[in-house]
């Protein structure tokens, strides 16, 4: 295991911590998760929840796998804990998620939960949000509208070759971004049409953030 994986790894096994027993658990996407997920199964934790709300087909198979019931969200109602990761954090858990592509079923289920417990290593933690490109995801044929549309906000937007996400749409990473103000681009760009959603987690920020560092998992509060 890498150095990077085993921060993930810290910060995975340190949100198990924040498993309600008995109730539904949101999980969400990644490498991140992954391990989160693997250690389900591992610490024997599967028959200690209810089942699962997913953000992706990807999630969903790898929580089957191990024997936990992958639920609906329209039957679930609101969720105790969402656990996901993400690509940056700034110093009040505003988020960048999405390299993964599953960024807007993990806004959904964010939103739909009390509390988003963020999981991820020490490499994601920036002071200003933008060095990752922000996914956008977008209505296919609105693909170059949208795109012009980014440029007006000083991007550069480049679509993420041959991805279509679990909903049948494209993702445009957007590059040369200094968020300085993230609950004002992530309105901005919620209101150029064909956007579907942005992977600026801004107005939901995650509440906890575990980061695994070399001196093991560090927990962060906004
Ligand atoms: O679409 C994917 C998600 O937003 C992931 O949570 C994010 O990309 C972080 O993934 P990882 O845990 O692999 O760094």
């Amino acid at each position: 295991m890498t150095p990077q994986d085993l921060a993930k790894r810290q910060a995975a096994e340190a949100a198990l911590a924040y498993i309600e027993p008995g109730e539904v658990l949101g999980v969400g996407t990644g490498s991140t998760v992954n391990l989160f997920i693997d250690l389900l199964a591992e610490r024997r934790l599967v028959q200690d929840i209810k089942g699962a709300v997913s953000s992706s087909n990807a999630s969903s198979e790898r929580l089957k796998k191990i024997g936990v019931p992958v639920l609906d969200l329209n039957e679930t109602g609101e969720l105790s804990i969402y656990v996901d990761g993400a690509d940056e954090t700034n110093p009040r858990l505003q988020l960048i998620k999405g390299g993964g592509a599953a960024l807007t079923r993990e806004k959904i289920v964010a939103a739909a939960s009390r509390k988003f417990v963020c999981i991820a290593d020490q490499s994601k933690r920036v002071d200003v949000l933008g060095k990752f490109p922000l996914p956008v995801e977008v209505i296919p044929m609105a693909q170059s509208y949208v795109g012009r549309q980014l440029v007006k906000l000083g991007g550069k937007p480049k679509l993420r070759d041959g991805v279509i996400t679990d909903n049948g749409n494209v993702i445009i990473d957007v590059h040369g971004l200094s968020i300085t103000n993230p609950v004002e681009l992530e309105t901005q760009i919620n209101l150029i049409t064909g956007v579907v959603c942005v992977g600026l987690f801004a107005r939901r920020p995650a509440d906890v953030l575990i980061l695994g560092t070399p001196n093991g998992a560090q927990t962060i509060l906004p």
